[in-house]
């Protein structure tokens, strides 16, 4: 965990995009100085993709941004282990239960399989743990005294031993995504519609046929939970009544948002305040997806790439706009998070042999860099932004270095500003950066030696020897320069 800064305020100022206002609005949070979001998360039949991670990492760094800001956060992201059927017209199978029977196991060793295998992404991600990770499952009681209160209230009524939401009864439903009325209705096919009295109604129970797995006694008889309901009923458990923020996939807008929205409401409930979706992960213009078969899971490609530079990746475009998978597009994030990284280590091998105190015109910078990134955080967390603001960082930490000694407070404070923006917030030197750290150490210390030897060599006359180990060294991309005050390296 980061800890939240002591010493800051809750920044007033934070402005970010409502999906259900359609504008960019200030944030005010329900308790003064905390903010309580829930991400709707991966049903887990399979490994996730990088979608999924361009959608776990946007929401990262908004919860980072506000502990950033002054705020402190609890921070649900749900898990689906039942209920979410292949088709969103409630029909189909269980996406979990299918799987278990193509794997031969339960369907809870199938959620648990891909569950752990989530949490071992996330991780490498340095995605910071949820507060709270509820699964569906295990709030079906919830779930059914919510549909309850709905069927009291006159907004669901039972059918065939399944629930339906009756879209009728309530008039608001269609306000999160705008859809008209027969747009409404897509998808939806003649068997489910004979149980439903609109065929836009969406299912709050449904009964388990002979043969369905996932089966739970529910005063309508045998069933399980349609997908929508675990959301409602797992966001107002952990975060309460007017909860702040609600996350999730722009794809999940309809039908998932907009059902939580109107059951939630109907059945008495003060829902979400803001709405926050983040744009697509796309493959040659498509959203990358499992059930398209047009994925790379996170693991396949942590085989291939730094997960720091993945993650560098996604948060190199705004969470609100597509981001197309391409490996000319790693070949740039790799390239453009290496001269953030090398900047950082130059700082920290400068630290030792600085000289006391501060270098005055480069803390000016360190400041406005600074500013511009928070500036960036408070505008809808405008990621591209606040990843500019680094690299001007980067290249007044470069011009200040390359021009003479920089005072040991600077290099301090350099050092500490990239911590806390590009390793805080942006979360971008984790583990595999402290490795690298670990190498650099090694590294340092081996040059260190070879310097040494080469020096032995041009001081005793032996030229072809000294240059042999240069040119060895400018094979593997480090190169050597002597200069007035000495030998200096760098790759
Ligand atoms: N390509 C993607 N880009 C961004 N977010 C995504 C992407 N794919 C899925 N998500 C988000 O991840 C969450 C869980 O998605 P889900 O488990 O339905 O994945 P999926 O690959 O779309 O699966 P399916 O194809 O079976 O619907 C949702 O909030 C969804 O919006
Ligand atoms: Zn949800």
């Amino acid at each position: 965990m980061i800890p939240r800064p002591e010493s800051r305020e809750p920044d007033p100022n934070i402005f970010l995009y409502d999906t259900l206002q359609r504008q960019k609005v200030r944030f005010t949070p329900t308790t003064p100085g905390r903010v309580g979001m829930y991400l709707c998360g991966p049903t887990v039949y399979s490994d996730a993709h990088l979608g999924h991670a361009k959608k776990e990492v946007a929401f990262d760094v908004i919860r980072r941004a506000f502990l950033h800001l002054g705020y402190q956060v609890r921070y649900v992201g749900n898990i689906t282990d039942v209920g979410h059927l292949q088709n969103d017209a409630d029909e189909g199978e269980d996406k979990i239960a299918k799987r278990a029977a193509l794997e031969q196991l339960e369907p809870m060793e199938v959620a648990d399989k891909y569950f752990w295998s989530f949490v071992r992404d996330m991780e490498a991600l340095n995605i910071l743990k949820p507060s709270i990770n509820p699964r569906a499952t295990g709030h079906i009681t919830e779930q059914i005294r919510l549909i309850e209160e709905l069927i009291e209230r006159g907004h669901a009524y039972e059918s065939q031993g399944s629930v339906y939401f009756d879209v009728r009864s309530w008039p608001e439903y269609g306000k999160l995504s705008g859809r008209k009325l027969d747009e409404q209705e897509e998808g939806t096919r003649e068997v489910v519609r004979e149980e439903k009295r609109d065929p836009r109604d969406f299912a709050l129970w449904k009964r388990a046929e002979a043969g369905h797995i996932m089966r739970w006694e529910s005063p309508w008889g045998v069933g399980f939970p349609g997908w929508h309901i675990e959301c409602s009923a797992m966001s107002l458990k952990y975060l309460g009544e007017g909860f702040d923020i609600h996350g999730g996939g722009l794809d999940l807008q309809f039908p998932h948002h907009e059902a939580e929205i109107a059951q939630s409401e109907a059945a008495g409930h003060a829902f979400a305040r803001y709405w926050m979706h983040n744009n697509m992960l796309t493959i040659g213009g498509e959203k990358m997806s499992k059930s398209k078969g047009n994925f790379t899971t996170i693991a396949e490609l942590l085989e291939k790439h730094d997960p720091m530079v993945v993650r560098f990746l996604l948060v190199g475009s705004h969470y609100r706009s597509v981001t197309e998978f391409s490996e000319e597009a790693f070949e740039s994030a790799r390239n453009g998070y290496r001269r953030l990284t090398e900047t950082l280590h130059e700082v920290g091998r400068r630290l030792q042999g600085a000289p006391a105190g501060a270098t005055e015109a480069l803390d000016a910078r360190v400041q406005a860099h600074t500013h511009a990134f928070e500036d960036a955080l408070r505008d809808d967390f405008n990621t591209p932004k606040a990843v500019a603001a680094l690299f001007g960082l980067t290249g007044d930490v470069n011009a200040a270095l390359a021009s003479g000694p920089v005072g040991q407070d600077t290099l301090n404070r350099v050092q500490e500003a990239y911590m806390a923006l590009g390793g805080g917030v942006l979360g971008l030197f984790h583990a595999s950066a402290s490795e690298r750290q670990d190498d650099t150490q090694v590294v340092d210390t081996l040059m260190e030696l070879v310097l040494k030897a080469r020096q032995h060599y041009r001081l005793s006359k032996q030229y072809a020897q000294a240059d042999e180990l240069r040119d060895t060294l400018a094979r593997v991309g480090v190169t050597v320069e002597d200069t007035k005050d000495g030998v200096r390296w760098k790759r």
